[in-house]
């Protein structure tokens, strides 16, 4: 029998199929990838999306439940951050109290809310109350007053709050007292007066609105910058200790914002500053710091801080380089007197 020998490739015939299979071989990998990217990666892509889409409406109705008809009380409604707070939870449907020194300013600021249109209409007409916070017991017959007329208070936020500028040396106790007062004893006492009805309802949420100086110290700040230490510390601990009676403790620390907190301040012997700084006009707007207030409030969040890139890094610094921050402090402090004195 004749035996059939198969033909041998030439080298020219073997390349072309070796190429030939390679380029099969391509193609079929890239159709298994387009076909997994079609059946796995897209599908996935779009479930991730629509889940955390979900998530976040979800997380907006949770808000918008918690804060429409809440009564809130603001302290420092008049002005800065304390009135944008009172336009943007008005907007949210609460119920307000709004709280200052002027009772005139406050009813401006009442009309004002009633006159806004850009949004679903609140029914409720804001409370205002007028009280020092640097007067004990203004602030205690506040508290009443407030319990009298609205019942309870489901959301506290401690706004109000006075800066300084000054050095150690030149500023009489007096003004460290007065900023204190403002700053510490004036909130510490009012939620003093508030908790134990939170506790008995076993709800409330306590804000308050600390400072980046809550956490830094720099020159010419002493007074101002140890208040707001306290701030922090003080709702720390509050935040640990009502937790068991599912009260919420927010503390907000802010950078600069476009207020008149600079023009308020008080200087070494007590006088107003008067002066709008570089800082504070460059710094973040009042109402969009309100919102992320708003927002931290909504999603119940322990603590927020919301300033720009040098006072948040600044932050980190102290905490992980200590002796490079004090370096810059010094340094910091250098500069202003050496500008105070030209
Ligand atoms: N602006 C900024 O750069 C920053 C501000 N903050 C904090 O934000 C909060 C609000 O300040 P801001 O809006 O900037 O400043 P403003 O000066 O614009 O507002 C301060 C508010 O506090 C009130 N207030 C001051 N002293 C008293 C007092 N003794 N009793 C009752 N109310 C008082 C004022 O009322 P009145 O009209 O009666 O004076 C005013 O409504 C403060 O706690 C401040 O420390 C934190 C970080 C940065
Ligand atoms: C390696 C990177 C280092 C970067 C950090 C260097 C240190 C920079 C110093 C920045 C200081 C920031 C201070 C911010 C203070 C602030 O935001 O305060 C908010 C207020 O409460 C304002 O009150 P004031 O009365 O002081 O206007």
């Amino acid at each position: 029998m004749p035996t059939v020998r198969p033909e041998r490739e030439t080298p020219a015939q073997g390349a072309t199929a070796g190429k030939g299979a390679l380029s099969k071989r391509r193609n079929i990998q890239k159709a298994k990838l387009m076909d997994f990217t079609s059946t796995v990666i897209i599908p996935l892509l779009i479930g991730s999306v629509g889940i955390f889409g979900l998530f976040g409406l979800l997380q907006r109705m949770r808000m918008r439940a918690y804060l429409q008809d809440a009564v809130v009380v603001i302290t420092g409604a008049t002005s800065g951050l304390g009135k944008e707070c009172a336009k943007a939870f008005h907007i949210a449907g609460s119920k307000l109290v709004l709280c200052g020194r002027n009772s005139e300013r406050l009813q401006d600021l009442v009309r004002e809310l009633s006159a806004m249109t850009n949004h679903p209409k609140n029914v409720h007409k804001p409370y205002t109350v007028v009280f020092d916070l640097a007067d004990t017991n203004t602030v205690l017959n506040a508290a009443e007053e407030i319990l009298k007329h609205l019942g309870h208070v489901d959301i506290l936020i401690n706004n109000a709050g006075i800066s300084y500028r000054g050095t150690i040396l030149d500023t009489g106790v007096d003004v460290d007292k007065k900023v204190m007062e403002t700053n510490y004893f004036g909130p510490v006492a009012f939620t003093k007066a508030l908790l134990p009805s939170m506790i008995k309802r076993r709800q409330g949420h306590i804000v308050a609105i600390s400072s980046v100086q809550g956490k830094i110290s720099i020159p010419f700040r002493s007074a101002y910058a140890a208040s707001k230490h306290a701030t922090q510390a003080f709702f720390d601990c509050l935040r640990a200790e009502v937790e068991q009676f599912e009260i919420d403790v927010t503390v907000v620390s802010p950078g600069y914002i476009q207020t008149n907190l600079s023009l308020n301040a008080i200087t070494a012997d007590g006088s107003q500053y008067g002066v709008m700084d570089k800082n504070t006009l460059e710094g973040q707007t009042a109402s969009e710091v309100a919102q992320v207030v708003l927002y931290a409030v909504g999603q119940k969040k322990k603590e927020v801080l919301v300033a720009g890139l040098m006072p948040s890094l600044a932050v980190y610094l102290r905490t992980l380089v200590p002796k490079l921050f004090f370096t810059f402090m010094a340094s910091r402090a250098r500069k202003e007197r050496k500008a105070k004195a030209s």
